[in-house]
């Protein structure tokens, strides 16, 4: 029996880590983080699995050399080795899906995550060893044929399960979004955009560490769109047969769930991260009888995994006895980073072969995983305050602004539209139509801070930001939309409010089932609009402001409601996806005002762009959005396959209350009339 403390973070309730008030205790200035702070100690867990002798291994007449002894020990007998390794649990090949996922810990870095705190769990162990399987259940091998079965899913779709049902039972308002990369070769690819894989840049930044550029994320709201995004986004994923797995991953896959609480207005909100990576195993050439590509992809993992563990042996010395820690000697250390030696949370699980035959290997993993049971980290839960908000969402209406004025100007239409430029706060011009100031200002809604300024206490400025920001992108969206996708038939040119999916049968079959539902033409939310051909010949749909556009009572759940979700194609909150080491994923809560140009959301370049879908959320619905690259200069936007689409904008989690008869709510009829009078 370890002694306590010994058996890394403890999953027993009550021994988490705790949040202390804000100031106290403060972090190294690398780990500083809004809100409260954690900073204990804390050691990683690992616990081992023992997989059971394969068909293949049971004919050649392998014997089993290792035997769990219960207590979290296992004993390793053959020839010339007789070895004893103690982890924080153990899984003998009888253990079931279930037994593991309860038995882990697995379901405390779920409430760990909801928490605030970024959590990781990784599966390593040579190739074969049942990483893959422990993690996601026989994912790939059964769904060809039929959905594996509920007994045999893995930590993955057990987490999912236990997270949706963590926010029900709290009564969290939760916002959850997904993102799904590889690391191929040391390349970082996203396994979630559609299109051919194509390396995204892993960068780095003084304040929040490693993170990937343009990496994609999907919110979701149901187990089935989850689940849905993990089976498509792991047949993505490279995989080869040899000697000892048909189903061989040749990448490190990395799954991350941002999990977002919407908090009320007068705290600050929790942002944690669940981060699941499933190593590449490690093999040997010989063994696995790879060649050519196999074996380069062998090489690379290899090197990848070597690297790993260099870093852990380095990380288990002593705080004090550290010297440089080589992380960025591969993609993997560097995502894993932060989960290693930062401020994440992190569960490994040790995968083995139980098989004679696998002696060395098994020796190899069952070392390496006591080594990683001395690393520590100092776990810090992320919060997000009011005034880091409001600073963002000002980054966000100026960095809207840059770009309405170059869209604009790209049209040759007029530089700047009076009511557009107008921050809140500024002084409406005499005789001006109230302007975004005006419907936003005092006479709207709530006095916005200028450029720089906070607002005081009691004098909320979310509204008229919000507001602000909203109708920038969706300016923004109408500028654009002749440019990107002229539509021939008069109608809307796919506006925001009324978004499809790209179908599965258009070449590009990502995802179908993890969306929103298809709003239909005959929907009321895709409007006519007269034309307004400007002089260039340019076609410029102008859309009403997005809080006036009209809800559909069959289909949108209310008023408020409709209005934001038809109009914004973006979630909630920003959400980059960014992240020092943990798993590609900035720590929470650093994300938006960390990265160059991570102000503004950008839909995947490689969207559909023709039709859209409506954003009304429903429970299985995902949206995709993507971090930009810097605004808006012509050179940073994608190719044309990949172009730039409107921005999405950050939502806060907040509902934004309207003041009644600032910005009215329409009946569908009353629409036509209210647009020619807009007009
Ligand atoms: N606990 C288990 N119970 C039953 N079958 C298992 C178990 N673990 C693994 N297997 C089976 O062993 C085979 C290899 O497992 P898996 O693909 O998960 O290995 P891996 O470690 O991910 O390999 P690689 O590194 O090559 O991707 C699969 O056929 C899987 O179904």
């Amino acid at each position: 029996m370890e002694p306590e403390g010994e058996r890394g973070w403890d999953p027993q309730p009550g021994t988490r880590p705790r949040t202390l008030p804000r100031g106290q205790d403060r972090p190294s200035p690398g780990e500083e983080q809004e809100g409260a702070v954690v900073g204990r100690e804390t050691r990683l867990r690992v616990v081992l699995r023992v997989r059971p002798l394969t068909c293949t291994e049971t004919r050649r007449g392998d014997r089993r050399v290792v035997h769990s002894l219960g207590d979290g020990t296992i004993h390793v007998s053959a020839a010339r080795h007789d070895a004893t390794f103690g982890f924080s649990a153990v899984f003998d090949a009888g253990a079931s899906q279930e037994a593991v996922f309860e038995g882990s810990g697995m379901r405390q870095l779920v409430e760990l995550a909801i928490d605030g705190f970024s959590c990781t769990v990784f599966a390593f162990g040579q190739t074969g060893s049942g990483k893959t399987y422990t993690l996601m259940g026989p994912l790939l091998a059964q769904s060809e044929t039929q959905p594996a079965s509920p007994a045999l899913l893995g930590l993955m779709q057990r987490s999912f399960a236990c997270l949706l049902e963590q926010s029900r039972s709290r009564g969290s308002d939760l916002a959850l979004s997904a993102s799904y990369l590889e690391i191929y070769n040391e390349q970082v690819r996203d396994l979630l955009s559609p299109g051919p894989p194509c390396a995204l840049p892993l960068r780095w930044s003084k304040t929040h560490g490693f993170y990937v550029e343009n990496q994609l994320s999907v919110d979701f709201e149901s187990l089935e769109a989850i689940a849905n995004l993990l089976l498509q986004g792991s047949q993505r994923r490279q995989t080869s047969a040899h000697a000892l797995n048909r189903h061989s991953s040749r990448s490190h896959a990395l799954l991350t769930i941002n999990v977002r609480s919407r908090a009320p207005s007068t705290c600050p909100g929790k942002q944690g991260t669940l981060c699941f990576v499933d190593l590449a195993g490690s093999e040997r050439v010989k063994e696995t009888g790879s060649s050519g590509e196999l074996s380069v992809e062998a090489n690379n993992i290899n090197r990848s995994l070597l690297a790993l563990g260099h870093c852990i042996s380095l990380l288990a010395k002593p705080r004090g006895k550290r010297t440089h820690i080589p992380y960025r000697d591969s993609k993997l250390t560097r995502l894993l980073a932060r989960s290693l030696g930062g401020s994440g949370i992190t569960l490994m699980v040790a995968c083995i072969s139980p098989s004679s035959h696998c002696l060395s290997e098994t020796l190899s993993t069952l070392h390496y995983a006591s080594r990683a049971r001395r690393v520590t980290t100092r776990p810090l839960a992320n919060r997000v305050s009011r005034e880091k908000l409001l600073q963002t969402l000002e980054k966000e209406i100026h960095a809207l602004q840059l770009e309405n004025l170059s869209l604009r100007q790209q049209l040759c239409l007029p530089r700047v539209p009076a009511r557009s430029m107008e921050m809140p706060g500024t002084p409406p011009r005499e005789g001006a139509r109230p302007g975004w100031g005006g419907r936003y200002g005092p006479a709207g809604l709530r006095c916005s801070p200028v450029e720089g300024q906070l607002p005081s206490q009691g004098a909320p400025a979310w509204p008229s930001l919000y507001g602000l920001l909203r109708d920038f992108v969706v300016e923004n969206e109408q500028l654009r939309q002749p440019q990107l996708s002229p539509d021939p038939s008069g109608d809307i040119p796919a506006g925001p409010s009324c978004r499809t999916t790209r179908s599965s049968g258009d070449g590009q079959p990502l995802l179908p089932s993890a969306r929103t539902p298809h709003v239909p033409t005959s929907h009321p939310t895709r409007l006519r609009q007269p034309d307004t051909t400007p002089a260039s010949g340019s076609r410029l749909p102008k859309l009403p402001p997005a809080s006036s556009r009209p809800g559909c009572p069959q289909c949108c759940p209310g008023p408020a409601n409709a209005t934001v979700s038809q109009v914004l194609p973006g979630p909630l909150v920003p959400q980059p996806i960014l992240p020092e080491g943990n798993m590609g994923v900035l720590p929470p809560g650093q994300e938006d005002s960390a990265l160059p140009g991570s102000h503004q959301l950008l839909r995947h370049p490689q969207a559909p762009q023709g039709k859209r879908r409506s954003r009304g959320r429903s429970r299985s619905s995902t949206q995709r959005h993507l971090l930009p690259q810097e605004l808006p200069g012509p050179e940073r936007r994608p190719s044309p396959e990949g172009r730039v689409i409107p921005s999405a904008p950050p939502w806060p989690g907040l509902p934004e209350p309207r003041a009644a008869g600032t910005i009215p709510l329409l009946q569908w009829e009353e629409a036509p009339e209210w647009l020619a009078e807009q007009i």
